[in-house]
């Protein structure tokens, strides 16, 4: 299950986000409902508005991690067999528990209800991505032109701030 992609606006530092109050914006979904889809038209339209955020996975020691951790280094993490990754199971969670005031979109596929029974069946979805209730917004990925422009409107806010400046009168 991958089902979670977080992104942010183009900032450069925490600092720069803590000042600016700009929001991390999380999409979960489904394996296959269509984020990727979606981010990929939102990144070619917007380039250099909005970044992914940076997973931190390889070589690092377990003192060196939890040094980072302590200081507030990670957006999320979660220990996985032991030992600790930022990796995306239970990814929402670990986001709503900072102070990140992060906005959370869910990507829904337009059976849901076969879906879910497929992915229920297969034991890797977590409760907070299939609970709709968990999210500040839902996208019905039937017609893409149509989940696309539902998820413009729902960052146009972002697409018409400061770090979009030359995207403004195109809106
Ligand atoms: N509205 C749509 N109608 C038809 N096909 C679509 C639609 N949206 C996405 N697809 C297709 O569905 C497939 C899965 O989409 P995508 O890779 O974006 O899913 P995802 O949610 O990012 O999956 P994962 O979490 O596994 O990475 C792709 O082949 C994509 O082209």
């Amino acid at each position: 299950m991958r089902g979670l992609t977080q992104f942010f606006q183009r900032v450069r530092t925490y600092s720069d986000m803590a000042m600016s109050s700009i929001r991390p914006i999380v999409i979960s979904g489904p394996s296959g409902s269509g984020k990727s889809t979606l981010l990929q038209r939102l990144f070619k339209d917007y380039q250099g508005c909005f970044e992914f955020s940076v997973s931190h996975y390889y070589f690092t020691d377990r003192e060196k991690f939890e040094k980072m951790m302590a200081e507030g280094g990670f957006l999320e993490h979660a220990q996985f067999s032991g030992n600790r990754y930022d990796v995306e199971i239970n990814g929402v969670k670990n986001i709503k528990q900072t102070d990140f005031n992060a906005r959370y979109i869910f990507v829904q596929p337009p059976s849901i209800e076969a879906l879910e029974a497929r992915l229920r069946g297969r034991g890797t979805e977590t409760e907070e991505t299939k609970v709709p209730g968990a999210y500040d917004h839902i996208i019905v990925n039937d017609n893409l032109d149509i989940a696309y422009e539902k998820f413009k409107g729902i960052l146009s806010a972002e697409i018409h701030g400061v770090m979009c400046d030359q995207y403004k009168k195109g809106m």
